[in-house]
């Protein structure tokens, strides 16, 4: 399933942006479907799924729960990245999950891996800006494969982050 979209976001890159200049974040509005792999691969990579521990500092009423003042919360963002009632389908990798019919990007609410509210990831923009320009720069030279005979794992490492265990990877020019 990955290699198919990445030979449509190669085939955007080539298009977009050519071979002859390396990808500029001016060229991110033209490159709806790359965005949208992008977004996708941040919901199903889902870093850090227990997003960091938070205390209410008041008592605080979230529909119909009470957390009195005191109360640890750890805000599984995990569980709203694959919540079954806002994707359509979330066990699956799927770009068109940030793709409107006419294959424009459009945001989801659930989309939320830098968390939300006052406290959320204070490097989402500059994290963005990478996660787009090494991405592209790194498609448009070369496809990426499981060595023959070898079957990609979605095996992690869970810590703080969910990090991916060892892997072989084919780098072929493109
Ligand atoms: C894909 C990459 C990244 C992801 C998914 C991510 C995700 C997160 C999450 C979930 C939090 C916790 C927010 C909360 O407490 O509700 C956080 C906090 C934070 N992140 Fe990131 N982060 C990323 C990259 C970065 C980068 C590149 C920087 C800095 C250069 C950064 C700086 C911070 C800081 C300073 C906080 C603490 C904010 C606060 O407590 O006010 N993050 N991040």
């Amino acid at each position: 399933m990955f290699s198919l979209c990445a030979e449509k976001v190669q085939a955007e890159i080539d298009a977009v942006v050519g071979s002859s200049r390396l990808p500029s974040l001016t060229d991110r509005e033209n490159m709806p479907y790359t965005d949208a792999v992008i977004h996708e691969i941040q919901r199903m990579g889902n870093i850090v799924p227990l997003n960091v521990a938070h205390v209410a500092n008041k008592d605080t009423t979230v529909d119909k729960y009470t957390i009195p003042k005191g109360t640890m919360i750890l805000p599984a963002l995990h569980s709203v990245l694959n919540d079954k009632t806002m994707w359509e389908t979330p066990d699956s990798f799927n770009p068109q999950h940030f793709l409107d019919q006419d294959g424009k990007f459009r945001r989801r609410e659930a989309f939320i891996p830098f968390s939300m509210g006052k406290r959320s990831c204070l490097g989402e923009q500059l994290a963005r800006m990478e996660l787009f320009l090494f991405f592209t720069s790194l498609l448009q030279r070369f496809s990426f494969s499981a060595p023959a005979g070898e079957q990609p794992s979605l095996e992690f490492k869970l810590g703080v982050t969910r990090s991916p265990k060892p892997y072989l990877l084919c780098a072929v020019p493109h």
